[in-house]
């Protein structure tokens, strides 16, 4: 059973873990999670770190110090530090340069193509050039481990699309209704179970939340989402719309933390009119783009009630237009008066 500490958002084991199956072809996920964890400088990993770890698993490995006009004389794959928009520091894995485009692994937000004038400009000078060598410990290249079959299982039964659940008229009456009643406010997430809700720099977006009651007028969705689920209507949170403006994003974390039951997420798709604003899976690296009318499922808690690791999710920066979303939460159980406040934890990232 995974406890919760073991659920924490670890971008770099996330890009060890596609350097391995890049390598190899393969990849042992829960052995690579396991060491990178166990280790003491988890989860704030120097270069130096990195280089002791793969040398442990006797991979061949340096870190170098490399001028940006040199990036495309790099033996490939390698790890380069960036810096984005937000002066974040990261790992991101490059596995393919060619035609002047840079092909990489970024762990918040999954694959990507980049011209590489524009990659030099967030491009530390910094990478780590990691060899497969004979004799490299067989543990990082077995394939069917637990982690590996979650991640299977998931995809095929824990995420998944409707198209049209929401008529585009439908969509256009639900952004209207909740503009025109500027219900729209600064969106909150939960700290902790003795923390109320704040204002976080993780989650940027605007919220607005919908009454349930048999005469409103979108009352239709609950009865939509609970014969769609198969779930009681009384299990089903008061909807939630969230409006992103642009640079506006909710960083990765998982509907479900310690405070609530949210067993299922199901996320409607408002408008797609807009660049940027995927929906992403650091776990799957998986991408939804948005479609207007589509929405996404995904389930958060497993029959024995654990926050599912592969349900971490992310809604990537806005980059050009406004986002409108609806998310449809539903518990394990009735839903009291006092748990229609918004719940959702973001997991820290500095402590194991
Ligand atoms: O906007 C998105 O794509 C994701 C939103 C989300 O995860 C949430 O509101 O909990
Ligand atoms: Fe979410």
């Amino acid at each position: 059973m995974a406890e919760e500490t073991d659920l924490l958002y670890s971008p770099d084991i996330l890009t060890v873990q596609q350097l391995i199956n890049i390598l190899f072809g393969k990849v042992n996920r829960a052995f690579i999670r396991k060491e990178m964890t166990q280790k003491s400088a988890f989860p704030l990993y120097t270069i130096n770190d990195f280089v002791d770890l793969f040398l442990s698993w006797g991979l061949q490995a340096s870190a170098l110090k490399i001028a940006g006009d040199k990036i495309n004389k790099i033996d490939i794959p390698v790890m380069m530090l960036t810096q984005n928009e937000k002066n974040e520091t990261q790992f991101v894995l490059v596995y393919k340069i060619i035609n002047a485009e840079i092909h990489y692994f970024s762990p918040f937000s999954g694959d990507a193509v980049s011209p590489i004038e524009a990659f030099i400009k967030s491009y530390q000078g910094i990478v780590l050039a990691v060899q497969p060598k004979a004799g490299a410990i067989q543990q990082i290249s077995i394939p069917n481990d637990e982690e590996s079959m979650d991640i299977k299982r998931y995809t095929q039964n824990g995420i998944r699309l409707y198209e049209n659940f929401l008529t585009l008229e439908q969509c256009d009456a639900l952004i209207a209704y909740t503009e025109q009643k500027e219900a729209f406010k600064r969106s909150k997430v939960d700290i902790d179970e003795y923390t109320l809700s704040q204002e976080s720099i993780a989650r940027t977006s605007f919220t607005a939340f919908l009454a349930k009651s048999q005469e409103h007028t979108f009352y239709y969705i609950y009865e939509q989402v609970s014969s769609l689920l198969n779930v009681p209507l009384e299990y089903i949170e008061n909807l939630q719309c969230v409006r992103y403006y642009e640079g506006q994003e909710f960083k990765a974390h998982f509907d479900s933390g310690t405070t609530n039951h949210r067993v299922h997420t199901l996320l409607i798709y408002l408008n797609d009119n807009f660049v940027g604003g995927e929906t992403f899976f650091p776990e799957l690296n998986y991408r939804v783009i948005p479609v207007k009318g589509t929405a996404l499922y995904f389930k958060n808690r497993d029959e024995y009630t654990n926050i599912i690791r592969q349900s971490l999710h992310a809604g990537l920066p806005v980059i050009d237009g406004v986002k409108y979303t609806c998310n449809v939460w539903i518990k394990d159980r009735s839903v009291t008066n006092k748990q229609h406040k918004e719940k959702t934890t973001i997991p820290s990232l500095s402590q194991p």
